[in-house]
């Protein structure tokens, strides 16, 4: 893990203001909480997301599992970065389930976790997120 003195590089903060920005398309009328996401591929293809919440609570989807999602069911699976931006003081924590999901299909990824004003910035291995983990 980088702490919050972790200064991203221009592609990762283009990232995070991409991140930024697909959280305006949130569909957060339950919680009222938006976040935004990116996933960026090996061959550079960015893939944005957001939150979109469901009346059945449960059926909620995260911005970053939309994004990886998107990646995947463009045959894209080569996860170099994930970007998650939400509207807490502090870096947005992803939650258990996405958690589980980006360890299997972003095994190999950075992970950029990032607070509503983009001043404070955490980066994770994606092991680093979710120890002794299920896995087949
Ligand atoms: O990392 C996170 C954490 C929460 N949420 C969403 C789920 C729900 O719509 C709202 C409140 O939990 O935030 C995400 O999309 N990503
Ligand atoms: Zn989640």
């Amino acid at each position: 893990m980088v702490e919050s003195d972790y200064v991203p590089d221009e592609s990762t903060l283009d990232l995070i203001k991409k991140a930024f920005n697909a959280k305006n398309n949130a569909y957060a009328r339950y919680s009222g909480f938006k976040v935004g996401a990116v996933a960026l591929t090996g061959d550079g293809s960015i893939f944005t997301g957001c939150n979109v919440e469901n009346a059945s609570y449960g059926l909620t989807m995260c911005a970053e599992r939309v994004a990886l999602f998107k990646a995947y069911s463009e045959g894209k699976r080569d996860i170099k970065t994930i970007v998650v931006i939400g509207e807490t003081d502090d870096p947005i924590s992803p939650c258990g389930a996405c958690r589980q999901v980006i360890l299997e299909l972003a095994p190999e990824a950075e992970i950029v976790l990032v607070n509503r004003d983009m001043t404070k910035i955490l980066k994770f291995k994606t092991a680093e997120l979710l120890p002794y983990a299920f896995k087949l």
